[in-house]
């Protein structure tokens, strides 16, 4: 299956996330609208990120491969460190809802 080069960043521009909002109007009542259907974008991109993290592990694990991959881990959090400590934890969180719960 075709996919996307993971270090060619993907055209923001076709989802309309870009950071520049000084097109929108100050609206609350709109403000709060883009906000909603930013939170069903990225919803919808958790879920799926979850389930083919999931995958990944099945398939690893069935050809006798470890539960984790530290250096895979170092790569999400390094790509979420521009957005600081919160990135990390955001980071984390995202590889803990792929893993599921360690130690059992
Ligand atoms: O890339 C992998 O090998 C995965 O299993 C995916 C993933 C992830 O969610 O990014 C999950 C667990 C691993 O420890 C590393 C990364």
């Amino acid at each position: 299956m075709e996919h996307p080069d993971a270090d060619q960043p993907i055209d923001l521009s076709q989802y309309n996330l870009s950071s520049e909002v000084d097109d929108l109007p100050d609206e609350i009542d709109d403000l709060r609208s883009e906000i909603d259907r930013l939170d069903a974008i990225i919803l919808g991109a958790i879920k799926r990120r979850t389930a083919v993290s999931k995958k990944v592990g099945r398939t690893r694990m069935a050809s006798g491969g470890p539960r984790l991959v530290h250096s895979r881990e170092m790569k999400v959090l390094q790509r979420f460190s521009e957005l600081g400590q919160e990135g990390h934890t955001l980071a984390m969180l995202l590889l803990r809802l792929g893993r599921g719960p360690l130690g059992r």
